[in-house]
């Protein structure tokens, strides 16, 4: 179960000139992994590529070889990727369901399309809640929330999902520093115990580089 980017390159359609280029990456043991980047030099645009959004929902030209968990990329949809791939983007806006009256449900959501039993669901709720420390806003409308409560249950929701690779694009924007330093301990417990990949993209690696097996930097679509 890795993560293989071999001389990958992805022209996003409709970029003008602008592409992912030659990117080799490899993840291979559980744990997290680090990938720093100025705007716009390509983290979201890789974050989506991993996460299985090529090419329904980021349609674009790829050349060269991309595995992700044993599978290629591009070969199948992102619903069944979710399975084991989750993606935790900046905007926890982007993420939230619109159509659940409480963080339970929120949270529940995913698992429920996994046809699990109740007791899988429940079990499955209560640990990610707390993980995350979400346990008070439990019976919270989401729409409720203010923008760190957001990015904590949207990151409930995905690891409810016991996903083995987890990717995070910014998603400690919102986020005090005492907030994200603990929210990465437990992150790099999480992925020892359930054998997960984490990947994460930020601006700065400065406050997570210490917890990463391995960083790499982004520039202009170029990853070294
Ligand atoms: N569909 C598209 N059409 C045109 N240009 C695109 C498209 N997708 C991405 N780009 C361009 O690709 C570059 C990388 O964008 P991306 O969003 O991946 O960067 P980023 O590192 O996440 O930036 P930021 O930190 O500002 O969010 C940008 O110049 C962006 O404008």
């Amino acid at each position: 179960m890795a993560v293989a980017l071999n001389a990958l390159s992805f022209t996003p359609q409709g970029s003008r000139g602008w592409r992912l280029q030659n990117i080799n990456l490899h993840c291979s043991t559980p744990g997290l992994y680090g990938i720093s980047g100025g705007n716009g030099s390509g983290k979201t645009t890789l974050a989506q590529l991993l996460a299985g959004c090529f090419p329904d929902f980021l349609p674009g030209t790829l050349v060269g070889e991309g595995r992700v968990l044993d599978t290629v990329l591009g070969s199948l949809p992102l619903v069944e990727m979710a399975q084991q791939v989750q993606l935790i983007q900046q905007a926890p806006q982007l993420h939230l369901s619109g159509c659940t009256f409480s963080v339970e449900e929120e949270v529940a959501f995913g698992p429920e399309n996994l046809c699990l039993s109740e007791a899988e669901i429940m079990e499955r709720i209560d640990e990610a809640l707390t993980f995350t420390d979400c346990h008070a806003l439990r019976l919270r409308h989401p729409a409720t929330l203010s923008g760190g409560e957001a990015q904590r249950v949207v990151m409930a929701c995905a690891l409810a999902m016991r996903p083995k690779l987890l990717i995070l694009d910014e998603a400690f924007s919102r986020l005090t520093p005492q907030a994200t330093a603990e929210l990465l301990q437990r992150l790099t417990d999480y992925a020892h115990q359930q054998q997960c990949i984490i990947i994460l993209f930020e601006r700065s690696l400065a406050h997570v580089a210490v917890e990463c097996r391995q960083t790499w930097m982004l520039t202009e679509g170029t990853l070294c």
